[in-house]
């Protein structure tokens, strides 16, 4: 099925303000036009209509899009039929007809469109009118008229390219929308559950609503595990999550073999796809000798933050017969909060014996697996 988009963005946003129009205006750190588009770049073919004085712009927007420009003209309509005419060479089966100022539009809302196409000529999103509903004059109430059956139409709008074309070239104008002229040639239109994030940027104030659905949809949540093992050797202390415990044996390794912080380290870099430890500090390398593992997790802590990450919790389990982890516990987790910068809430640090059995439950070592969440929002 070949189904084409053609975006129309010829409009000059006047009642949005703000000087540049509204499409070309950054919203969450994009223009406008760029958000409506990427929402449709899943489609083979799409149509850009614009205004003859933005091209330079539009060019720059569309980079790296299938998007095609075309000029469009003094009203919506007449801005729709230049997107459907530059189509009629290689015409598409279907057509979706979308407004550039709706760029919060989810690509489940485009498919439920384009499924409908299936058992009608036509298919609009549109929301029923939940408001009570009064005529006016001035600032007085003058009366109050019936909703039912009323909706707040949305688009895309999808029609069989064919019949959508003889319906706008048939049409005097006027038309508030494709379903309009549509309807006006006889075609029926299959109403699509709409959504109320799929909003129309039209006057200033729902700039900030538009970007608060962006910033929604832009949480990063990052999930990553951990997993060390040091083995026993001789000493008479171990290094568990920067608190030193006393022990009839030591943990032997290269830097201060502090199994947890190592766990709890790989989580992290896990989480951004950053490899292990041993990626960012080579046991080759002899300046890492004997080090504080201290160095490793901040070094993680500080390559998320970089990222625009925050470490949101970490959850460590310690698996060992002895020493016994949980008169320690608090320590360790208060150490772990001073080095992440985290609540100690957000750290949880526990044990389990391995039942005697195994390496761990001979006692020949000590095992930690770690889980971490980094979010950016
Ligand atoms: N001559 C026109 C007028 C409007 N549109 C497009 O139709 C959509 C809906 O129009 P609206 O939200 O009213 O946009 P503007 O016409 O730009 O806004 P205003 O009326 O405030 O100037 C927008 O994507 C707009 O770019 C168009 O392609 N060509
Ligand atoms: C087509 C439309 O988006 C349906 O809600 C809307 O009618 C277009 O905007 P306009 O402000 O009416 O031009």
């Amino acid at each position: 099925m070949d189904i084409a988009a053609i975006i129309v963005a010829a409009g000059r946003g006047t009642r949005a303000g703000g000087g540049l129009p509204k499409q070309w205006r950054d919203l969450a750190g994009r223009p406008v036009a760029r958000w409506t588009l990427e929402a449709f770049a899943h489609l083979p073919r799409i149509i850009l209509v614009i205004h003859p004085d933005d091209r330079a712009r539009a060019e720059d927007v569309s980079e790296g899009l299938p998007v095609t420009l075309i000029d469009g003209a003094a009203d919506r309509a007449g801005s729709v039929r230049a997107g459907l005419e530059a189509l009629a060479e290689t015409p598409p089966d279907r057509v979706l007809i979308h407004d550039v100022a709706r760029p919060c539009v989810s690509r489940r809302l485009i498919d439920a469109v384009v499924e409908a196409l299936d058992r009608a000529p036509g298919a609009a999103p549109a929301l029923p009118v939940t408001d009570a509903l009064w005529t006016g004059a001035g600032d007085i109430v003058t009366g109050t008229q019936d909703r039912t059956g009323l909706f707040r139409a949305q688009t895309p709008q999808g029609f069989r390219y064919a019949e959508i074309r003889a319906a706008h070239a048939a049409h005097p104008g006027g038309a508030a929308d494709d379903v309009e002229v549509a309807r006006a040639a006889g075609l029926d239109v299959a109403i699509v559950p709409g959504e109320e994030r799929n909003l129309k940027i039209t006057g200033p104030d729902d700039f900030a609503r538009a970007h608060a659905t962006m910033k929604e949809d832009a949480m990063d949540i990052r999930l990553g595990n951990g997993y060390d093992v040091h083995r026993f050797g001789p000493g008479d202390h171990v290094v568990l999550c920067g608190v030193t415990i006393p022990h009839g044996r030591g943990l032997q390794g290269h830097s201060d073999a502090d199994v947890g912080m190592h766990a709890v380290t790989d989580a992290l870099y896990g989480a951004m796809a950053e490899g292990d430890i041993g990626r960012h500090f080579p046991p080759t390398d002899p300046q890492w000798k004997g080090a504080a593992s201290e160095i490793f997790l901040r070094h993680a802590v500080d390559l998320a933050r970089s990222r625009g990450f925050t470490v949101s919790n970490v959850d460590l389990t310690l698996i060992c017969e002895r020493p016994k982890i949980g008169p320690h516990a608090p320590d360790m987790t208060a150490e772990m909060a001073r080095i992440t910068g985290i609540a100690p809430d957000r750290i949880s640090i526990k044990a389990t014996t391995s039942e005697r059995l195994g390496f761990t439950g001979r006692e020949e070592g000590i095992a930690a697996i770690a889980t971490a969440t980094l979010v950016r929002s």
